[in-house]
């Protein structure tokens, strides 16, 4: 189990993590979500054992990680691209954690000086998301902790491409065990038989597949991913997201999962943690936090765009737009947080004016005027009124988040 306390992580003056606990259990999938800039990447970097916390402590099965090296960890890291080894086939990109986890070498020495150390402190990124290579401080020695978080190659010279790396450890061919391991991993991401096709001639979702397939071969008590699927198009995206919920479930794999866009959160996680400037500031189930988001920046940031009063009694909730069964909603006063869907074209009470309209995939989103203000509204791509029709609007639940009253 991974459990963080009261974690603080700060670049100079900026506090990019501030004050977070969070605990996974074995065997969960916990999505990090929230706006670019919040600290998301920070606290899996931190997990990870690339940034160095200022304060509390991330601890696995009660020991304290502070001073374990990311090789160490025994965690698999899966970023947003730029990961695989273009000099490699497919198979060599998955065995590659395996033959490394094998050796259990520290990293390597370069260039008849001591290498950059993978602590905290004593890496750069390459770039701010990071990939996979870490450029060292001295000597621009390039390192790399893909594959179960094991240290893998090195390269001398800043600039030097993984294709000219040096390696450590057995650089032949992997075992039977390691075959083995890497068929059953590409069967499991759904690339059988890609075994020896070159990673440069992949499409973006095969080679995710195949850095996933990587990063899961060593079996890693927990492995993060950061963005894995943001630099895929959306259609491709939303299928590798129903994929990689499946193969998490299917390899029983605790796992943390940074992400910006709710419908992959919601997709692949067990708990959704929502971070905001820096904080953890709800953590719950995936419905829960969508119907019940613990304040209205969180209900803004979950698709809420127009917050009403509302009464609800007996799982029925009442604003100015009408009634809907919304079991969520407690008894009492409160503030419905509406998404555009939650308002519908339909035969309700209320009459507005539509005075934009956009085709949406399957869908028509609209802009009414409701007598002086506009908000948003959704109709069908078959029966989506003109601009200026004048159209009543039903209340839809499955759009509207129930929420505390203000003040
Ligand atoms: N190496 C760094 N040096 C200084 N500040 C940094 C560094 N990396 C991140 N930050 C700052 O820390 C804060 C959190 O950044 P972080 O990358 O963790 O956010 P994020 O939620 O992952 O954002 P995004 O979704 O855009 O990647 C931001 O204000 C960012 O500018």
């Amino acid at each position: 189990m991974l459990k963080v306390d009261r974690l603080d992580v700060a670049y100079g003056p900026i506090l990019a993590v501030s004050e977070v606990d969070l605990e996974i259990a074995d065997g969960e999938v916990v999505a990090l979500l929230g706006p670019s800039g919040c600290g998301k990447s920070t606290l899996l970097r931190a997990i990870a054992g690339l940034e160095r916390p200022t304060n509390g402590t991330i601890s696995w099965n009660g020991n304290d990680l502070a001073g374990i090296p990311i090789h160490r960890r025994g965690f698999g890291l899966v970023f947003q691209d730029g990961q695989l080894f273009p000099h490699r086939d497919v198979a060599g990109n998955v065995s590659f954690g395996l033959r490394m986890r094998a050796t259990q070498q520290p990293p390597p020495t370069l260039g008849g000086g001591p290498a950059a150390s993978l602590s905290a402190g004593g890496v750069e990124k390459e770039g701010r998301r990071g990939g996979l290579w870490i450029t060292g401080r001295r000597g621009g020695s390039l390192w790399t902790t893909a594959g179960g978080g094991e240290s893998l190659e090195a390269g001398v010279g800043g600039g030097e491409s993984p294709g000219t790396t040096a390696r450590r450890g057995k650089s032949g061919g992997s075992g039977r065990g390691d075959t083995e391991r890497v068929d059953e991993m590409l069967e499991l991401v759904g690339l059988s038989g890609y075994g020896g096709r070159r990673v440069t001639e992949l499409s973006g979702g095969e080679q995710q597949r195949v850095a996933l397939a990587r990063a899961l071969a060593p079996h890693p008590r927990l492995l993060l991913l950061d963005e894995p699927l943001s630099a895929l198009d959306r259609a491709l995206r939303e299928q590798l997201a129903i994929d990689l919920a499946r193969l998490l479930r299917e390899s029983g794999s605790t796992a943390l999962v940074v992400t910006h866009d709710h419908d992959e959160a919601f997709t692949l996680a067990d708990r959704v943690a929502v971070m905001r400037a820096g904080r953890i500031v709800q953590v719950g189930k995936p419905d829960e936090v969508w119907r019940r988001p613990v304040d209205e920046a969180t209900a803004r940031f979950l698709g809420c765009d127009l917050f009403l009063d509302a009464t609800a009694e007996n799982g029925v909730l009442t604003c100015e737009f009408g009634s809907a069964p919304v079991p969520w909603a407690p008894d009492g006063p409160l503030t419905a947080g509406l998404r555009p869907a939650a308002l519908r074209v339909g035969d309700g009470p209320t009459v507005v004016t539509v005075t934009a309209r956009v085709h949406r995939r399957d869908h028509v989103r609209l802009v009414v005027d409701t007598g002086g203000r506009q908000v948003d509204a959704v109709a069908g791509i078959a029966d989506a009124p003109e601009v200026g029709a004048r159209v009543r609007l039903v209340l839809d639940p499955d759009g509207v988040a129930v929420l505390s009253r203000r003040g």
